[in-house]
This record gives structure tokens, sequence and C-alpha cells, in this order.
């Protein structure tokens, strides 16, 4: 594996693959890599001959009050998991050589991005749309590889590779989970013990929501209700966003049953912040693995 930090470095690296015609994959990371991120990686060993790996993690997704300063950083254990899992190149730009001049160009998925974990987070999508697409750029992978766990974040991406013509293949990833059910992500280290205990009323939300609506809940409003106040059992959790949508659209419904839903959940344990979600009513449903 080769690391790389410049962007003209990586372009003149894999030019050379492209010109021989060799498929190019990309697994864009924050960093603090776990066996969710693995999963991308796999994924995209097993469909690519050449894995490009990014950790950025990129200030322009962030809110001014948010954990920037203290998202986790190790860029060595980084490095020896993405080592053992053969890929080829690890891209490991600072902001200097992402951004050496404020950014004056934005996208944004408007629309679906206001939506949701967007609510909460003002501008983070644009944030996520603006780099991925740098990224892109940088890259030209054939394929791109993104957690389902960030299900807004996959829906966004999809429609602006799409409004965009962008030639890429976007693939999503079931998420991996804990034994608990709890799923994978760099923020549970912000957990203590005991809010780590409590987490796992996400999932158990989920499964909750699964047997309402196999129960035959119909009323959108009542059933995000319920979901509210079943998470609010646990002391230590608050639910910013216990929501029911469209899957595509992610526009809110009038009635539940007869078509797939998306139940889509934000959770705060303490000050962490943590997003799940699940896709209900589907014949055949995305099983998502355990860790
Ligand atoms: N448990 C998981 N299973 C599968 N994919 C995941 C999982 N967690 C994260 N990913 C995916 O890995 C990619 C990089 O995500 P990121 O580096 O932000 O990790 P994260 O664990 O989601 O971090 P955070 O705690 O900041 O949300 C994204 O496409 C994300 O959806
Ligand atoms: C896609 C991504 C790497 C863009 O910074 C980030 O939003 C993430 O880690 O999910
Ligand atoms: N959604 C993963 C990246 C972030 O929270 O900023």
């Amino acid at each position: 594996m080769e690391t790389i930090s410049t962007i003209a470095a990586l372009r003149e690296r894999l030019s050379a693959y492209r010109k021989t015609g060799k498929s190019i994959g990309l697994v864009p990371t924050m960093g603090y890599l776990h066996a969710g991120h693995v999963e991308l990686v796999a994924r995209a060993r097993a469909e690519n001959e050449i894995v490009v790996v990014s950790i950025f993690v990129n200030p322009l997704q962030f809110g001014a009050n948010e954990d920037l300063g203290k998202y986790p950083r190790d860029l060595e254990r980084d490095s020896a998991m993405l080592r053992a899992a053969k890929v080829d190149f690890l891209f490991a730009p600072t902001v200097a050589d992402m951004y050496p001049r404020p950014m004056e160009t934005v996208v944004d998925v408007p629309k679906l991005g206001v939506e949701l974990e967007g609510a909460v987070r003002p501008g983070h999508f644009a944030g996520v749309a603006t780099v991925v697409t740098k990224l892109f750029n940088i890259v030209q992978p054939d394929s791109a590889y993104f957690g389902e766990k960030d299900y807004q974040q996959v829906a966004i991406i999809r429609r602006m590779a799409d409004d965009l013509a962008q030639p890429v293949r976007i693939v999503p990833v079931p998420t991996v989970r804990d034994a608990d059910g709890l799923a994978l992500s760099s923020r549970n280290v912000y957990l203590s013990k005991q809010e780590r205990a409590a987490a796992v009323i996400v999932p158990k939300a989920l499964a909750e929501a699964e047997r309402l609506y196999a129960e035959g809940a119909d009323d959108p409003a009542a059933f995000e209700a319920a979901l509210r106040a079943f998470i609010a059992n646990e002391p230590l959790a608050t639910p910013e966003v216990a929501a029911v949508r469209h899957p595509d659209t992610l526009e809110p419904l009038t009635r539940l049953q007869g078509q797939p839903i998306l139940v889509a959940l934000f959770v705060r344990i303490g000050t962490t912040r943590l997003l799940d979600n699940r896709v209900i009513g589907l014949t055949q449903a995305a099983s998502d693995k355990a860790a």
C-alpha cells in the first residue's frame, strides 16, 4: 500500500492504471476505521483491480459547534488495517492539500439535504456533496462505496451523481453491527461505559418500528410519537430525529401500510449523536450484517 497526501501525486500514480484500463474503486472515509469501513473496503477489493481509500476529516461538513476538533484520529492504526485489507492507495490529504484556498464552489442537493439529519445539521450535506465530488474528480473511480448506516448520505450522493452525470457507480453497503445490534461508528468511542450500554436503545427502536409496522400501524404521526416514547424510556437518550419517510424522496408520508417505508433515527446519548435507519416493508429487506 502506498500512502499519498497530495492531489497531484495521486493523479499521477492513478493515470498509469487508468491508461491500461484497470478498474478503480474508491472508499471515502473520515478515518478511525472499524469493521464497517473494512466491509466497504472488502467489497471494493472484490470488485476492482485498484482500491483507493481516502481518509479526510472534511471541515466543510462540520457546523461551528460540532466535533471537528475532537474527531478521533489514528492514522497509524488505520494504515495497518488498510494494508491488511490489501488496499493499493491510501489518500490522506491535509486540509491545505484539499482546500489550498477557501472553497468558492459548493455542490448542494438542497431538497434531500434539508430533511432528517440535515434539519439538525444545517449545511452538512452540502459539505459532504462538495468533498465527495472533489474526491470523484481526483480519483475518477469506476465505483464508489458508501455505508447504508448513513442512508441519507447515500440518497444524496446517488442523486448528485445522477443529476451531474458523474461517471461513477454508487455502491451501498449494508450496516455492520456490534453483537448487541448497535451500528459500528467512529463516534461510538465518545460513549462512556454507561452510555454505550444505553445506546442499545437505537437498534431496539428499529426492532420496535418493525413490530409496530407488522401490527398494522398506518398513521405516520402516531408511529413517530410511539418511536419517540420508546426511545425516551432510556433516560440517557434524546431522539433528535425519529421519523418515517419515503425511502427515495425522504419526504413525509400520509400513510404507512402497503409500501416500503424508511425509519430514520438520529439519537443523542449524552453529547454523542448516533445514526441508524431501516427500510421496512420490502419483500427482500436489505439485511444487516453482524460484525
Ligand atoms: N457500521 C457501518 N457499516 C457499514 N458502513 C459504515 C458503518 N459505519 C460507517 N460506515 C460507512 O463508512 C464510510 C465512512 O464513514 P465515516 O468515516 O464517517 O465513519 P463513521 O463510523 O460513520 O463515523 P461517524 O461516527 O463520524 O459517523 C461511510 O460511507 C459510512 O456510511
Ligand atoms: C463520505 C464522507 C467521507 C465525506 O467526507 C463522510 O461523510 C463519511 O465518512 O461518511
Ligand atoms: N455522516 C458521517 C460523517 C459525519 O458525521 O460528518
